[in-house]
This record gives structure tokens, C-alpha cells and sequence, in this order.
């Protein structure tokens, strides 16, 4: 099975290129979707003991956690030393399913892949990438999305242009689905996938 990690900074296209993969016949582990599963179960304890008020009626209010962690490094890291291992576990477990099915290209879609040391355990690793202005215009098209905190989002992920010059392959979304489309053909043929 063909492992690809696929990553980009926030806004720059990781679940539509996600889908993509999906579609080319792809299993597809989505992290965000993992978190989001995550604080509507097993995290809901331990998030609440570590951040106490910010969940109700059995769920994650991520607009609550996301005010006190998004302004405290301390706070985030807390937070990140919680679900990353979680997320970590799910994600183990959908790969492993997924080649014990017999699937032949795995994706892990990954938003923190190089930041937290990930890229060596993927055969390739894609990036996705639109540009500054795109991903400006994308992010703050956003209901609740502030400069503030766009800003404090881009200071904890690697800078778009470092990702690139570490990707395999980056696939640029800023020209549309199709023209994604097409690239993502095109990376599985070069990866020998199709
Ligand atoms: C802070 C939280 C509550 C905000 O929730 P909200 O629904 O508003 O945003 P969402 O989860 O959709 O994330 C928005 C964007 O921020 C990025 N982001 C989220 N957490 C982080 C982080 N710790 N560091 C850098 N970028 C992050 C996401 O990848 C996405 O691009 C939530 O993002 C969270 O619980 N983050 C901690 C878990 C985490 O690290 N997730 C990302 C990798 S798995
Ligand atoms: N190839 C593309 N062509 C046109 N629009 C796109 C393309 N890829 C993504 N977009 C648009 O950009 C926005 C962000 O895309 P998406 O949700 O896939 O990004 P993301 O990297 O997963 O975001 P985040 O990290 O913030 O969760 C969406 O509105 C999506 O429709």
C-alpha cells in the first residue's frame, strides 16, 4: 500500500485535494475530521478535566475551546498533548484497516505533518498550496474567522513556502477543482499509483 501524507497550512486545500485522492480510488484519513469525531466522544472527558466550561451536553464547544487556547501557547500545547495521541491512534487504525482490506493507496490528511515530525513515516508527502492572497480571501470568507486569529493560526504552522521546498509533490489548488484534479492524476502516475 502506498502511503502519501498530504498537509498545507490552513486554507490552502488539504480536504478538497483529500476528496480528490478519495476519488482516484484513495482510502483517505481526514485529522481535522478525526479531531471533530474526537470531541463528540472520547476526548470529551479529558478535555473537559483540562479545560473545564468548554464542553456541554456530551460534546467539545470548539468556539469556546478555541478562545482559551487559540491566544495561550501554554493552553494550545495542553490542548495538542490531549488529542494529538488520540488522533495519532485513529489514525493507525484506519491505515491499518485500510491495507488489511486490500487498499493500495492510503492518504493521511494531516494538517501539522511536518510540525510535529510526521513526514518520515509516509512514502511521499504532498502539499497543497493556492498562494497568500487565496488562502487570505479563503480564510476569512470564514463565519467567525478574525485577522487575529488567522494570525495566530499561521504563527503555529510552518511557513506555506518551507512546506513546499520539503513536499514531494505540491499540488496547487488555486486554478480551480479540475486543474487539482488533474494534478493529483498526475502525482499518482509519477508515484507509479495509477
Ligand atoms: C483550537 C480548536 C478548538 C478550534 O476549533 P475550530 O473548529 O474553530 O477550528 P478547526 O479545528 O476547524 O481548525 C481551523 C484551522 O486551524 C488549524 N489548527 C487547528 N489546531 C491547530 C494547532 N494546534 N496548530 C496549528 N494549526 C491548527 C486546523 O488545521 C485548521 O486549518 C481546534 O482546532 C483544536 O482543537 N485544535 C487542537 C487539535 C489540533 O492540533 N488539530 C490540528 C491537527 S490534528
Ligand atoms: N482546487 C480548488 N479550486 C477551487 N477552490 C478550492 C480548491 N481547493 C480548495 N478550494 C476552496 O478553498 C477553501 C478551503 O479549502 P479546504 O477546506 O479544502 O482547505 P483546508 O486546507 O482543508 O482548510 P483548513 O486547513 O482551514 O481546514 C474551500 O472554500 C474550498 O472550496
Amino acid at each position: 500500500m502506498l502511503l502519501i501524507g498530504l498537509t498545507g497550512s490552513i486554507g490552502m486545500g488539504k480536504s478538497t485535494t483529500a476528496r480528490l485522492f478519495a476519488e482516484e480510488g484513495a482510502a483517505v484519513h481526514d485529522s481535522d475530521a478525526a479531531v471533530h469525531a474526537l470531541y463528540a466522544g472520547a476526548a470529551v472527558p479529558l478535555i473537559e478535566a483540562a479545560f473545564p466550561g468548554t464542553t456541554r451536553e456530551g460534546a467539545v464547544d470548539r468556539k469556546e475551546l478555541g478562545t482559551r487556547v487559540l491566544g495561550d501557547a501554554k493552553a494550545l500545547e495542553k490542548l495538542e498533548n490531549i488529542v494529538h495521541p488520540l488522533v495519532r491512534a485513529a489514525e493507525r487504525a484506519f491505515l491499518d484497516e485500510a491495507r488489511a482490506s486490500g487498499a493500495t493507496i492510503a492518504v493521511a490528511d494531516i494538517p501539522l505533518l511536518f510540525e510535529t515530525g510526521r513526514a518520515k513515516d509516509f512514502d511521499r508527502v504532498v502539499v497543497v498550496s493556492a498562494g497568500a492572497d487565496e488562502q487570505r480571501r479563503r480564510v476569512m470568507e470564514r463565519p467567525g474567522m478574525t485577522e487575529e486569529i488567522f494570525a495566530r493560526i499561521l504563527e503555529r504552522q510552518l511557513p506555506d513556502a518551507e512546506k513546499r521546498a520539503r513536499a514531494g509533490v505540491v499540488i496547487d489548488t488555486s486554478r480551480g477543482v479540475e486543474d487539482a484534479r488533474a494534478q493529483v492524476r498526475a502525482a499518482l502516475k509519477d508515484f507509479g499509483a495509477a
